[in-house]
């Protein structure tokens, strides 16, 4: 497979001291080698949640194999089939099964209305391949020879209407029109989509005001010597509102909305791209102020330089195209007004070139959004849908976790297709319950779905870090805890805030160092404690990573175990010994000393942890419901929580805690760990 699950590359850790809005910015800010003892950085301890095993997305590559056109039929009659996929161009498609296999399928021409017929009635979800989208499925198709046989009495069918189906008339379904339907420069005068219109996602809003602001009235920004947004990178999973995000911007500002995506670009020529964007910001220019969003940009902003290069000679023109955007936005002299909104949900490709200032230096993450924020993207998309009184959309949010907001749409949508073939006036609890079974199904195949007993992992794994943190006295603040996943990657995290005299001087004590150790243990810890030796998962290894970071800094870089390895530093910073800072200085022997006392201050954080959590284990069973109950627990909540169950328990005063993530990113010096 192309792609590897992101559990299994080496996950970013993100500890970054933030800034104003931290929560969200340092989301994007990875800090692996975040030079530890530099005051403040040391302050996180990743409490790194479980990686969410990003599978990807449906490969014919994998395991498929070329299904006869009537076998296929035969296993949609006996409704084996589950979901269908048609190529851009309408001439396969890729069925999985209901056992969750995939197969491709050589259509026969001129048949695909009768097909759409046959698959409504089988209930068969089915959809058409974005032609912008890469086609794994059609380039391998294509590549095989593909019989085409004639079937009795489908082939001569002739292109009935489709009135049986509700939702959706013979316009606009037939994938063959919609392959030729590639985009020229799209440019809508206005989107007449606003903020309102976009539920959820208030951090991803919030931070696109300025750019709003900027593009209501360029000149007062330019008269005034400001500095002036130019790009802004929107990161987050598929179907997370981006584009409908940028749509709102160029809404709520009132300007024009040029929209294009980056893989239209390298399909071409060489050089065409190149050119393609010379005209796209000719455009913009002409139309300014305006809003240029390019979709996909990881298609051509990927680093430049290694696996890329040399490939089959389609990376000249990738790289011709993505300097041609860099000139186009280096040569905004004092910014005429045009915004260059790109969307990826592989921010961590992107050429470090696009990133820098002046270019994409904005980094806006749209995550996937949390119980309320599902609450209100399901509102928003059951306007003009009459339901029935039964439906607790509350109750639907929760059970809806992992949803993006486009699956939250189309889970809506299939629950009105299927009232209205029960024949209902209105959407009642069970058309919305077999919706989303049905789409659960299928995004288990391709998305990171939550199962409730990962949910159940995920919590126990962050109250683990919580606990820990909250009843270690002298400890950083607890100021929030999650299991909403993020685009990062992160099954969760715990957000930290020292105080204000630790950040100010810089320096940890040992019993705070040693605290940090077991608070970054915890994770794993309650995994052990809870679910067994045998159960415990790889979602830890950044946690136990930092562990072995600080423990080596401790004994090597800041003489902690003066008795056994001298009151000397080992090595530099960085890890090294000797280099710049002089020859090397740690011998063999030196070095397993070193080692030895590393695995002892890790054993005794490590037995300290599991007898603080056992101990407590009252504490964390309930702190791991909340957050299966809410998803979020802010400070307040679990110190409360912590108050009123753990007899003795040093609690900070609870009205002075920060309860919105927004005010705890304001505190200066919160600090962030994913
Ligand atoms: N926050 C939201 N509020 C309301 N509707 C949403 C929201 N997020 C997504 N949707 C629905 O999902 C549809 C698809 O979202 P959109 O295309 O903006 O996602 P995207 O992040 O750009 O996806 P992709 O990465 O696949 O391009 C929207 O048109 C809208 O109907
Ligand atoms: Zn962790």
């Amino acid at each position: 497979s192309s792609v590897a699950p992101r559990s299994l590359l080496p996950q970013r850790t993100v500890m970054a001291r933030a800034s104003v809005r931290a929560p969200r910015a340092s989301a994007v800010a990875s800090a692996d080698s975040a030079p530890v003892g530099r005051r403040g950085a040391l302050a996180a301890v990743a409490a790194t949640g479980l990686a969410l095993a990003r599978t990807a997305p449906a490969s014919a590559a994998e395991g498929g194999r070329l299904l006869a056109y009537s076998e296929f039929l035969d296993e949609v009659n006996k409704d084996k089939v589950d979901i269908v996929t048609f190529s851009a161009e309408g001439n396969t498609l890729l069925a999985i099964d209901t056992e969750g296999n995939r197969q491709e399928v050589a259509v026969l021409p001129g048949q695909t209305m009768d097909l759409i017929d046959l698959l409504r009635k089988h209930n068969v979800r089915f959809s058409v391949l974005s032609p912008t989208q890469p086609n794994a499925l059609l380039s391998i198709v294509s590549s095989l020879i593909v019989p085409v046989l004639l079937f009795g009495g489908l082939t001569l069918l002739t292109r009935r209407g489709m009135g049986g189906g509700p939702g959706g008339g013979p316009g606009g379904m037939n994938p063959f029109e919609m392959g030729k339907s590639r985009s020229k420069i799209q440019l809508e005068p206005q989107t007449g989509v606003v903020f309102d219109d976009v539920a959820g996602c208030d951090s991803s809003k919030l931070e696109l005001t300025e750019v709003v602001e900027f593009l209501k009235n360029p000149a007062k920004f330019t008269a005034l010597g400001a500095k002036t947004p130019r790009g802004v990178i929107m990161e987050g999973p598929p179907g997370t509102g981006k584009t409908l995000l940028a749509r709102a911007v160029a809404g709520e500002a009132g300007v024009p909305f040029i929209s294009c995506s980056g893989s239209e670009f390298v399909e071409m020529f060489v050089g065409v791209g190149a050119s393609r964007v010379r005209n796209v910001f000719s455009e913009a220019k002409k139309n300014a102020p305006c809003i240029i969003f390019i979709d996909e940009i990881d298609a051509i902003g990927r680093q430049r330089a290694g696996s890329g290069r040399g490939q089959m000679g389609g990376n000249d023109e990738r790289e011709q195209t993505l300097n041609q955007i860099l000139t186009e936005m280096d040569g905004f002299e004092g910014n005429q007004g045009v915004i260059v909104i790109a969307a990826t949900n592989r921010a961590d490709v992107l050429d470090s070139a696009l990133l820098r200032p002046g270019r994409f230096d904005r980094r806006v993450p749209v995550d996937l959004p949390d119980k309320e924020g599902r609450e209100a993207i399901l509102k928003v998309h059951c306007k003009g849908k009459p339901l029935s009184a039964n439906v607790d959309l509350g109750i639907v949010a929760k059970r809806t976790m992992g949803f993006s907001g486009a699956s939250l749409a189309n889970l809506m949508n299939e629950a009105a297709i299927v009232a209205a073939r029960r024949d209902k006036s209105e959407i009642g609890y069970a058309e919305v319950d077999y919706a989303i079974d049905r789409i659960t199904v299928g995004m288990a195949k391709t998305t990171a779905l939550m199962s409730p007993q990962r949910q159940r992992l995920v919590a126990y794994h962050e109250a683990g870090h919580a606990i820990m943190g909250a009843l270690t006295k002298d400890f950083d603040l607890v100021t929030k805890v999650t299991i909403v996943p993020r685009s990062n990657g992160a099954g969760g995290f715990t957000l930290f805030t020292p105080t204000e005299e630790r950040m100010e001087s810089g320096l940890y004590s040992r019993s705070y160092l040693q605290a940090q150790l077991a608070v970054a243990l915890g994770g794993r810890v309650a995994e052990e404690i809870v679910f067994g030796d045998d159960e415990i998962t790889t979602g830890a290894s950044n946690d136990l990573q930092q562990v072995r970071n600080v423990a080596r800094r401790m004994v090597a870089q800041w003489g902690f175990a003066k008795d056994v390895t001298g009151a000397v530093a080992w090595e530099t910073a960085d890890g090294q010994t000797g280099g710049m800072m002089g020859p090397k200085t740690a011998s063999a022997k030196t070095n397993a000393l070193l080692d030895a006392e590393v695995q002892k201050i890790v054993q005794k954080a490590y037995a300290h942890c599991k007898e603080t959590l056992t101990k407590n284990r009252n504490a964390l069973d309930l702190l791991a419901e909340m957050l299966i109950d809410n998803e979020n627990v802010d400070a307040r909540e679990l110190y409360t929580m912590i108050r009123d169950n753990v007899p003795g328990a040093q609690v900070p005063d609870l009205d002075k805690l920060p309860t919105s993530l927004e005010e705890m990113g304001a505190r200066e010096g919160a600090v962030v760990a994913v």
